[in-house]
């Protein structure tokens, strides 16, 4: 078996905004990369043994007191070297040129001049359109550089050490707006560092399977599963390495969506005939949000009593030493970005730090994929559509969609008008195309008229949105009859509903949940 992490390309961060997207743009051409910060010492970076090294962009300035640099010996380890915006910058000042502002910032689209095919621009046209995002430019090239590209303003545009194979280029060929941005890639990858596109989800679930046997050994694993992609997907790769020994817990904590305990719980048992702990807590959950409304209060209490249900479940279990959990790279890349661990990881990632509760070790088979990548893994696994293309779920569940106190009555209603958007986006061909849809329950009565009759009711939100991290979210454009649709439906079907509503906010400044 090939390894698919054995042709792999280290990125090294100075903190450009699109350096997540280098790392998006190499996978998608199959290779597998690691972003790592910039002050990644020289020996792990030897043990790393990366095949190839991109230098990524960055807001400082090279000539600056304190800017981020790399030791030469970086550039000398032995595989090729690209440098892109500061990272070019950041090559031309270790090599010994000078850097400094240029007279005009260039921002945007621009036209390119490409004096050279050989390597790095093979295939490409005389003229290109590129993406520039700088103020500062080479001024003096370094001794041993040539130039193969230039802007109008921007003379040594990329440039290039052949006998060293060192690159760069003063645009950005990670963004789209560079349109053979990814062919300029595959030169550096293919061409120059002659790597072999081994990075492909099939390599990674057998490569993974093999090592979590390895790991694992005879040790019990336990998996706290959701239904949701990130935890089932993790739960069917260990399942796929070690079978019986391993246990999902899941946990109906009363305010999942309908029907939702009945359908993981089916899945899992009877076509992966995994070992599943099905736990209803529901009713102890409910009594610890009667006549809660503060949102922070009702995830507290919700995230203490999964901790305590699962602690408790998972002691009846005996002897286990690992705890499974569904962690992606972009939650591993946040805490040890360039800029240092984030402020941003939301508190509700995991199910809140159970290590600490239970003394089990932490395996996370997910940890170096992207969410795309991680519903191809499903895919490879065999998991049904409708799991894999799952809009994301909180824990709290419905309890954060209704507003105000959680009653039997109120989830009753919250409950039948989602199914009902679910049901909708879904026979409309919308389900796929946007990120999230689902109900909200408002505090608030608003009069009526039905059948003559004066009504005095509930009112429902509708939120739908397009994003691509949930980091930012725009309201999705729906069609106005799949809302008349939504809205008929809702009002008709659902007792004590007399009124929907489209919201229509972004994020931010709102977020996608109401609490
Ligand atoms: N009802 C539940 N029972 C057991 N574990 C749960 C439950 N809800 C959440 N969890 C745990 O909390 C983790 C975080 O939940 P989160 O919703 O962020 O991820 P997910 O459900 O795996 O995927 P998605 O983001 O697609 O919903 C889950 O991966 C799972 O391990
Ligand atoms: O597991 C979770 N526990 C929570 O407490 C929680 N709050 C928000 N979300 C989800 O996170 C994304 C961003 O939501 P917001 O814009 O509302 O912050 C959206 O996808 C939300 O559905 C949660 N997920
Ligand atoms: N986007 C970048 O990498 C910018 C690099 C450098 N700070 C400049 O403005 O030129
Ligand atoms: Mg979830």
């Amino acid at each position: 078996m090939i390894d698919p992490h054995r042709d792999k390309v280290l990125i090294l961060d100075f903190g450009s905004q699109y350096t997540q997207l280098i790392a998006r743009r190499i996978r998608e051409l199959q290779v597998y990369c690691e972003i790592h910060p910039y002050l990644m010492p020289l020996e792990q970076i030897e043990a790393f043994a990366p095949r190839g090294i991109i230098l990524s962009g960055g807001p400082r300035s090279v000539y600056e007191p304190g800017a981020p640099l790399v030791s030469r010996e970086v550039l000398e380890l032995g595989p090729p070297v690209l440098g892109i915006c500061y990272g070019l910058q950041l090559l031309n000042h270790i090599l010994g040129g000078k850097v400094s502002p240029a007279a005009s910032r260039e921002y945007g689209r621009k036209n390119f001049t490409i004096s050279d095919h050989q390597d790095l621009f093979a295939g490409l046209s005389p003229h290109e359109s590129v993406w520039m995002s700088h103020g500062d430019h080479i001024d003096e090239i370094a001794p041993g550089l040539e130039i193969i590209g230039s802007s109008d303003t921007c003379p040594a545009g990329a440039v290039r050490d052949q006998r060293r194979r060192i690159f760069g280029v003063q645009f950005h060929p990670e963004v789209k707006h560079t349109p053979n941005g990814g062919k300029i890639l595959a030169n550096f990858l293919f061409g120059i560092c002659g790597l072999q596109p081994l990075w492909n989800m099939r390599s990674f679930v057998e490569a993974t399977t093999q090592a979590l046997r390895q790991k694992i050994g005879t040790e019990r694993v336990i998996c706290a599963l959701s239904g949701g992609v990130d935890s089932s997907v993790t739960a069917v790769l260990l399942h796929r390495a070690i079978g019986d020994r391993l246990t999902c817990i899941f946990v109906n904590n009363g305010v999942l969506r309908q029907g939702e305990a009945e359908k993981v719980v089916r899945l899992f048992r009877e076509n992966y005939r995994l070992n599943l702990v099905y736990v209803d807590a529901s009713k102890s959950f409910l009594k610890l949000l009667e006549g809660i409304v503060d949102p922070e209060e009702k995830r507290r209490r919700i995230g203490r009593e999964f901790i305590r249900v699962f602690a408790e479940e998972a002691g009846k279990l005996g002897q286990v030493k690992y705890l499974a959990q569904g962690t992606l790279y972009p939650d591993v890349i946040e805490s040890v970005s360039f800029k240092g661990p984030s402020a941003t990881i939301k508190t509700h990632h995991n199910v809140g730090g159970l290590p600490e509760v239970m003394p089990l070790e932490l395996i996370e088979p997910l940890r170096e994929l992207f969410k795309d990548e991680v519903r191809e893994v499903g895919s490879e696994l065999g998991l049904p559509e409708e799991m894999i293309w799952r809009h994301p779920f909180p824990g709290p569940g419905l309890a954060i969609r209704i507003l105000g106190e959680v009653t039997p009555e109120r989830l009753a209603i919250l409950r039948q008008a989602d199914a009902i958007v679910l049901e909708e986006m879904k026979a409309a061909g919308f389900y796929r195309q946007v990120w999230q849809a689902f109900a909200v329950l408002l505090p608030i009565k608003t009069v009526g008229v039905m059948g003559d009759e004066r009504t005095y009711e509930n009112v429902i939100a509708l939120r739908v949105v397009d994003s691509t991290d949930a980091m930012t979210a725009d309201w999705s454009r729906l069609p106005y009859d799949l809302l008349a649709r939504l809205a008929n439906r809702i009002i008709n079907e659902v007792k004590h509903v007399n009124r929907v509503v489209y919201d229509i906010s972004s994020k931010p400044p709102s977020t996608i949940e109401w609490e």
